[in-house]
């Protein structure tokens, strides 16, 4: 009897383990097949290329480039039956953004990983939710006064910056400018989104910590991971990892923006109790999509809808312009001819505008002047304190000459930005979802439900678009006659192109402009080392341990 059960028992188990093999190789024949055209990293069955993608993370931009050199379309495999399709193919970037776009939307895959940050708002939308936003977004930054409450802001923050920077160049101090830079860009997307000063780049050091600067980049961080985590989903049931860190970040995140909102609404009560007193009206965008929303141009906002609205411009305008700043200072510590050449084109902006003397203020020629007055011991004595006065006066001079119209004048910074911008996206890597299958103009054939991003990192280092010179730091490719000529937006994507082009283009470059300008005039940077940079692996291209450097003062 024993026999007989051992028998039956080992006879089953040989067939169970026949069969979980013959399913193996089965699935893994009709997986090659599937598969075999596939140009792009090594794959296997059921993982697909998923191990490369987690043991090539942190360095995903340059990893993909190598297969780029071979293949300018490529596919990845990865698990639940998914393929994550790349491409740095100027036709088929415009086939997604322009001729097809109604069948690359955001799309599921996308939106269930981001929902938890940027909610409803216009980054995470499709249809006619997006449409009624950008309208809306479209319109609001056409308008004047939002221009000028912008352009108030950014020449306030680049004061407060410029200000910071003069104390450290005064010791001869090292800092983090990427920390400095996120700080002014929270600081100004605080006062123009929220219409409150958030305070993070106060004028004396120690600067203050950030509870909601930090919550929102390390939520940014874990959602950014989602998309190469095929267990994200589990880890989220169980609160474990990154995904239990998740929701305590964004609490903070929402107690903030949510605190703000209640503020205003609160304002707004108090103002229409007391419509005689004097209380101006608020020009930030929480404010203007109140107005829209309590005069009816706009559906009843849900403080919900308010706090992805505000969120997804906090988003969009933060980071990315922190980080190209931090690119562009990198890349004059790197290129010294080029940040020489840039300060003598904002020297002689200076002294068109101002004249010859205060357009070529020195410290050095006022300090000389001040201990002739003073006398050495008392003009030694309040050096810092004199020095820290004169520079602020000279920087809130200067930042007074810039505006859309004088800005033009500048084609060299110009040329300065656009080539960061080229070379550093602030957007790396933009993944579109697949609603139908579709063929690429390079004949890549595309199985709906499934992602394909572009590369605008890779784009930038791609000889076949750029020239030989690609991966180098180039300004003057920009330039013909001293004049500054702009690229295809197929070509150049940093700002994403077609019918979801970014719409804060123009006020980014508002801002990079009046900060870089306002920097690069009085500063020049050193770095404390000369390791590579490399990013950090998150939705904007921020640095990984960030730009250690020296302001020193311009002395001629
Ligand atoms: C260096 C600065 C910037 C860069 C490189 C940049 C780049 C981009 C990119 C790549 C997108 C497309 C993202 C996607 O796939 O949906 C985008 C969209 C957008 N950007 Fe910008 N952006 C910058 C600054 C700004 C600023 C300052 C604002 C406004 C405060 C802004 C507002 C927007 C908005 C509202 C969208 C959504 C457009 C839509 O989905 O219809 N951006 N931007």
């Amino acid at each position: 009897m024993l026999h007989l059960v051992e028998s039956v028992w080992g006879s089953t188990y040989v067939m169970q383990t026949v069969a979980v093999v013959c399913a193996i190789v089965v699935s893994s024949i009709g997986y090659n097949l599937r598969h075999r055209n596939y140009k792009g990293p090594k794959s296997y069955p059921l993982l697909g290329a998923a191990i490369g993608h987690i043991q090539n993370y942190h360095r995903l931009h340059h990893w993909l480039l190598t297969f780029f050199q071979k293949n300018s379309t490529i596919a990845a495999p990865m698990p639940i039956n998914q393929v994550f399709y790349y491409t740095v193919d100027p036709a088929n970037v415009k086939h997604i953004l322009k001729t097809n776009f109604p069948n690359y939307p955001k799309g599921e895959v996308f939106q269930d990983r981001m929902q938890i940050l940027l909610g409803d708002g216009i980054f995470n939308t499709d249809g006619e939710m997006w449409r009624t936003q950008r309208k809306t977004a479209a319109a609001e930054f056409s308008l004047k006064a939002l221009r000028d409450f912008s352009a108030d802001s950014f020449k306030e923050y680049a004061c407060q910056l410029a200000n910071v920077t003069a104390q450290l160049a005064f010791e001869g101090r090292s800092y983090d400018m990427q920390d400095l830079y996120m700080r002014m860009t929270l600081d100004s997307i605080g006062k123009i989104g929220f219409g409150v000063n958030i305070g993070s780049l106060s004028d004396s050091f120690p600067l203050p910590e950030n509870e909601f600067a930090i919550a929102f980049d390390r939520a940014n961080e874990i959602v950014t991971q989602r998309f190469i985590d095929p267990l994200w989903k589990l880890k989220r049931f169980l609160q474990v990892g990154g995904e239990a860190d998740l929701n305590r970040n964004i609490r903070i995140v929402d107690d903030f923006v949510y605190g703000v909102i209640a503020k205003r609404k609160l304002e707004r009560k108090e103002r229409k109790a007391k419509p005689d007193a004097e209380q101006p009206e608020k020009a930030d965008i929480i404010s203007r999509f109140l107005d829209l929303s309590e005069s009816g141009a706009h559906a009843n906002m849900s403080d919900k809808i308010l706090r992805d609205v505000v969120l997804n411009f906090v988003i969009a305008g933060r980071d990315t312009t922190a980080v190209t700043l931090s690119w562009m200072t990198y890349m004059l510590a790197e290129h010294p001819a080029v940040a020489r050449r840039l300060y003598e084109e904002l020297r002689a902006f200076h002294q068109r505008k101002v004249g010859a003397r205060a357009g070529t203020w020195s410290w050095a020629r006022e300090w000389e002047e001040i201990r002739q007055q003073l006398g050495e011991e008392e003009a030694e004595r309040r050096k810092k304190e004199l020095y820290l006065e004169s520079m602020q006066k000279q920087v809130a001079e200067f930042t007074k000459l810039l505006n859309y119209e004088s800005l033009k004048e500048l084609n060299y910074m110009q040329a300065v930005l656009t080539e960061t911008l080229r070379l550093f996206p602030a957007v790396p890597l933009d993944p579109k979802g697949i609603l139908e299958d579709d063929v690429l103009p390079d004949g890549t054939f595309l199985k709906k439900g499934n992602l394909i991003s572009y590369s605008p990192w890779c784009m930038a280092r791609m000889k076949s678009i750029w020239g030989s010179d690609a991966a180098v730091f180039n300004p003057d490719r920009w330039l013909q006659s001293g004049v500054f000529v702009p690229e295809s937006e197929y070509k150049f994507t940093t700002f994403q192109a077609g019918l979801r082009t970014c719409l804060g283009k123009d006020s980014a470059y508002l801002q990079l402009k009046i900060v870089a300008g306002t920097m690069c005039r009085f500063f020049e940077f050193r770095r404390t080392s000369n390791h590579y940079i490399m990013y950090r692996m998150m939705a904007t291209l921020s640095m990984q341990g960030g730009l250690d450097a020296v302001p020193h003062l311009r002395t001629d």
